[in-house]
């Protein structure tokens, strides 16, 4: 049986990551998480402070052609390897990750639903609601303690990329969605429920027709 793919989509800091780590440690062996952040473009021909000054906000910024053929391949029962990313020295890392096919596939990040052919490989579209002014505050301490950046950084690039591009691409994605959760992985009864939903998936790929 085909796996299923859920797509989640939403605002850098809304809560996207927390979501899906909450659902695929509910089903661990159950699930695979693919995350489009690790299909940024690879820009080895520029010095850092140049990569550190592009646009990582609008579909160019992206691999995704790379991804939709991963997700084929997880789709047809192959196993893939994803690429990693480093947010410190804005370029892919090193290592791949083996993803093997499972009955549920997530699919993560903020521009999941904006490509188009990428929100149509995805069976289940979420999008994950989190105001700005919250998000914002999330991603100065995010960005500082994990990625290695400056207040002055993150200020910078808030207001001449990701807000923007947040407007243009990432909020209209929104009408696309299936589901929205409001706060991602602290709705508990969002939690609840899309739990309940991937339990079934799972059911009716270990018995097909049997539910
Ligand atoms: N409900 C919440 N309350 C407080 N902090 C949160 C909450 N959800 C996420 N965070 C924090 O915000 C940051 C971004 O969350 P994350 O789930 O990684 O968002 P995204 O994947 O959408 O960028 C992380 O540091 C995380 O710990
Ligand atoms: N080199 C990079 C690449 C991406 N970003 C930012 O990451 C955000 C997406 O990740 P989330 O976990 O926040 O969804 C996106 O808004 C990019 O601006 C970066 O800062 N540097």
């Amino acid at each position: 049986m085909r796996p299923t793919i859920i797509g989640i989509a939403g605002g850098t800091c809304s809560g996207k990551s927390t979501l899906t780590r909450a659902l695929s440690e509910r089903f661990v062996d159950q699930t695979a998480v693919m995350l489009h952040d690790n299909y940024y473009r690879s820009r080895p021909d520029l010095p850092l402070a140049e990569r550190a000054a592009l646009n990582y906000d609008e579909p160019a910024a992206f691999e995704t052609s790379l991804l939709i053929s991963h997700l084929r391949a997880l789709l047809a029962g192959e196993c893939v390897e994803m690429p990693t990313y480093d947010y410190v020295h804005h370029d892919r890392a090193e290592p791949t990750i083996t993803i093997r096919p499972r009955p549920v596939i997530i699919v993560e990040g903020i521009l999941v639903l904006t490509e188009q052919e990428l929100c149509d490989v995805c069976d289940i579209k979420i999008f994950v609601d989190t105001d700005a002014d919250v998000r914002l505050l999330r991603r100065i301490r995010r960005d500082a303690v994990e990625r290695g950046r400056s207040l002055e950084s993150v200020e910078r690039q808030y207001l001449q990329t990701v807000k923007p591009m947040h407007e243009l691409y990432v909020e209209p994605s929104k009408r696309r969605a299936d589901i929205i959760v409001p706060e991602g992985g602290s709705n508990l009864v969002a939690l609840d429920m899309l739990t309940h939903r991937i339990q079934r998936i799972i059911e009716d790929h270990a018995a097909p027709g049997a539910s």
